[in-house]
């Protein structure tokens, strides 16, 4: 069921109207649905039945403290990639079991802060990140709990940015030099091995890819049991596209079925899905400041930007863009466009729509990498965000002002 649905040719957020929410937090701002986190994290987690399993959230599609807290709150475990995305688990309430810390630039900082905070698993992507790991776990006088994050050589079938499991990607150890990296390993005395991990890509809309990664993860653990080392789960990465206009990815379920019937036994598996959880439980709404219709062109010139959302800029992004309140003046084909000092500021291009100045428009499919991608240039202030629980809203994270976009900042003496 989707929370965001036009009841009374207006666009709801759960069981409030998102005008009314624009008008009493103001705009651009991020809505979020608590319902939808929460039935897309069950999605994940139901789908495993008694199959020992954690979904692991990753934190960086939206690490929205309240988001973190909804999902805690649900049993989820996190993936993170930064000391900052480990601050913000534990405040929120994240168990650090639960926690596994992905990434290719772990500082000794941040491995001594998970060490101390008793995460579950590094999923350690370099021989010199291990080495530095054990280190640091020697200082502590601690057993760094492991993954080796492989790089199987699998094309995710994805936008080239976002595709991470390819010989090219900086993501990962080359699958064939594992065995001798465990094997390292295996011989560091402050490093624990518990399993394999691997993450090829984000928005993948096809299970072929997760599946040909899998064949190549089982085969490595074949390789390593028969040289003794034991393996206690699997990390399959995240990944599962959403769909943002004609894709159809598989369900959660079926994903979540079709990795689980390779699996031997009943070894543990864990997955780290981002998107999938978070992209469709938010919305982007922003004001429409001016219409500027050109010969040309028609520019619709909006109050939200680059800086708030910025996967149509990066990576030519399509989402989809709606009224808030349908109503009937001419219809003509827009770019919607922010006020950002660059011809590559624009939210989606071509798009029909019936306009008036003033009207509200939401971009769908916000939830995840929006806010968590967005940033002061230009000097502006971020968006409010708010999470929608049935017939409540909270803020859960105040609009930003100049003086704290300034706080940091000081004159020369
Ligand atoms: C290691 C790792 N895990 C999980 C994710 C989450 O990916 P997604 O949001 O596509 O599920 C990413 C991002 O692609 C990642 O790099
Ligand atoms: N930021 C990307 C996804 C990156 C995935 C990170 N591993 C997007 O918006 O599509």
């Amino acid at each position: 069921m989707d929370h965001f649905q036009y009841r009374d040719g207006e666009l709801f957020a759960e069981e409030l109207p998102v005008e009314q929410l624009a008008a009493r937090f103001g705009t651009p701002l991020y809505l979020y649905s608590r319902a939808t986190l929460e039935r897309h994290f069950q999605a994940f987690d139901e789908a495993f039945g008694d199959h020992p399993h954690q979904v692991c959230y990753a934190v960086k599609a939206n690490s929205n403290l309240a988001v973190l807290n909804v999902l805690a709150r649900c049993g989820a475990g996190f993936d993170i990639v930064s000391g900052g995305e480990l601050e913000r688990v534990l405040r929120a309430g994240g168990d650090p079991d639960k926690i596994v810390f992905s990434g290719v630039g772990k500082t000794a900082e941040e491995m001594a802060a998970a060490l101390k905070a008793g995460i579950h698993c590094f999923n350690v992507e370099s021989a010199a990140e291990l080495e530095l790991l054990n280190l640091v776990a020697g200082e502590l006088d601690l057993q760094a709990p492991i993954a080796i994050r492989v790089n199987p050589d699998v094309d995710a079938q994805t936008h080239p940015y976002i595709s991470t499991g390819l010989k090219d990607n900086k993501f990962g150890v080359d699958i064939d030099k594992a065995p001798a990296l465990y094997q390292r390993a295996h011989e560091l005395p402050h490093i624990r091995i518990l399993g394999i991990d691997c993450h090829i890509g984000s928005q993948l809309t096809k299970l072929s890819p997760f599946e040909d990664a899998l064949e190549r993860v089982l085969k490595l653990l074949d390789q390593l049991q028969a040289h003794g080392i034991e393996i206690q789960h699997l990390d399959l990465g995240g990944g599962l596209g959403v769909t943002y206009d004609q894709e159809t990815p598989p369900a959660p379920a079926d994903y979540v079925q079709a990795l689980l019937k390779h699996i031997p036994g009943d070894l543990p598996v864990h997955i780290e899905p981002g998107r999938a959880i978070a992209a469709n439980a938010g919305i982007f709404v922003t004001q429409v400041l001016f219409l500027k219709p050109t010969e040309h062109k028609n520019f619709a010139i909006v109050d939200g930007a680059m800086n708030d959302l910025i996967r149509p800029s990066l990576y030519s992004a399509w989402q989809n863009i709606v009224p808030v309140k349908p109503h009937d003046a001419d219809c003509r084909t827009w770019d919607i466009v922010g006020p950002v000092c660059e011809t590559g500021d624009f939210l989606g291009k071509e798009r029909a729509l019936s306009l008036d100045t003033g009207d509200l428009l939401a971009v769908r499919s916000a939830g995840a990498y929006g806010f968590a991608m967005a940033s002061n240039y230009n000097s502006r202030n971020r968006p409010a965000e708010i999470m929608v629980d049935g017939d409540q809203a909270f803020v859960v994270r105040q609009r930003e002002t100049v003086d704290d976009q300034l706080k940091l900042e000081s004159l020369l003496p």
